[in-house]
């Protein structure tokens, strides 16, 4: 039998030749027993994409997408990015022997991901402008150029991030009534509503989870379409969040993530950054689950459902944790007490611990 591992898939995944692979995928599905104890909810779970080859979901979208680009005798891939796709790119690039450029929104990336995109090589651009301008920047520049394009705005980036919910279904030996991803450029959501539903075309599964969004306070188009009803996305100009990886105002995937949403009776809320902060630590404290602020959304998101008794308390959720908490080592020592320094005898030690 297979390895639980993203080509595990590989029929249901559109790449003919040998693909770029750095065994991406198989990552932990971890019961969230002590959080969902306190929320009231006995099967809570979280899919920990952070344990991915970079760090993030985005290696599933680009195994296949860098696969893809060679397959069409590409010979330069390009994204523009809030961080995250732009190190998974330079990483995949790197593994296929071919050249990247990512754009990226000067000042506003968490460190890991610019040290990732820096040190696998790629042509790492700082625009002076927020990730809408950055992707609208780098669309033009694949046009006049020639370089191929891997935002989610490429339909294989969403072939490869479909496996996050085979894998769930596959660890859970279920389908869960719930599942739960923070929303940025909208193209995980749409993704794993797309693999799920040709599960059921083909099927493998008689059931739809209920595809829940979460979105920063500060950054919430897709949530607010869903709130007010309204027929599509109205971009916000100036997303604003400490969860810089979902500070997009303007969703490309967002007709397909508010199709995901309505169609299987799911909704979309937004959290503030207080709230994805806390959520942060608990899931550190409480579940030894260590991820960056914007993958805390999806499970504070619950959190805010839960106490509006909103979710039946029966209910099999699983929470999507997009990315690893090394990627954004910045916010966490701006949230925590600095270690305590002493002189290094055993006397200082022990006046510290007492
Ligand atoms: C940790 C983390 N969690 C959630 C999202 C939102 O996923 P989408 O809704 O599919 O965009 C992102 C997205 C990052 C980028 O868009 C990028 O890297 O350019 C992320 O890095």
């Amino acid at each position: 039998s297979r390895p639980l591992k993203l080509w595990r898939y590989k029929e249901l995944l559109p790449v003919s030749r040998e693909p770029v692979t750095l065994q991406e995928g198989g990552t932990p599905l971890y019961h969230l027993k002590t959080i969902g104890e306190e929320l009231g909810l006995k099967e809570l779970y979280a899919k920990h994409e952070g344990m991915n080859p970079s760090g993030s979901f985005k290696d599933r979208g680009m195994t296949v997408g860098v696969s893809m680009a060679l397959q069409l005798g590409m010979k330069t891939v390009a994204c523009a990015s809030t961080g995250n796709t732009s190190a998974s790119l330079a990483q995949y690039a790197a593994k296929a022997g071919i050249p990247s450029v990512v754009l990226l929104p000067a000042g506003k990336v968490a460190l890991g991901k610019v040290a990732q995109a820096l040190m696998h090589g790629a042509k790492v651009i700082a625009i002076r402008g927020n990730f809408d301008r950055a992707l609208e920047m780098v669309h033009d520049l694949c046009i006049k150029e020639g370089l191929y394009l891997l935002n989610s705005v490429n339909p294989y980036r969403l072939e490869g991030q479909k496996t996050i919910g085979f894998e769930a279904i596959d660890q859970l030996g279920g389908v869960p009534d719930r599942m739960v991803l923070p929303v940025g450029n909208a193209g995980n959501i749409s993704a794993v509503h797309k693999g799920l539903g040709e599960l059921i075309k083909l099927g493998f599964i008689d059931s739809m989870p209920m595809m829940t969004g979460v979105q920063a306070e500060g950054s919430r188009p897709v949530a607010d379409a869903i709130s007010k009803k309204l027929p599509e996305v109205i971009p916000d100009k100036n997303p604003e969040t400490i969860a810089t990886a979902i500070r997009i105002g303007a969703p490309v995937n967002a007709e397909k993530a508010l199709r995901a949403i309505r169609e299987t009776n799911g909704t979309a809320l937004s959290v503030t950054d207080e709230e994805i902060l806390a959520m942060q630590r608990d899931l550190a404290r409480k579940e030894g689950v260590g991820v960056e602020p914007a993958s805390a959304a999806s499970v504070a998101g619950i959190k805010k459902m839960a106490e509006e008794g909103l979710l039946d308390k029966d209910e099999r959720i699983v929470c999507v944790v997009t990315g690893h908490l090394l990627k954004d080592p910045e916010t966490v020592i701006r949230q925590c007490e600095p270690p305590t320094e002493i002189d290094a005898d055993l006397e200082s030690l022990l006046s510290v611990l007492r």
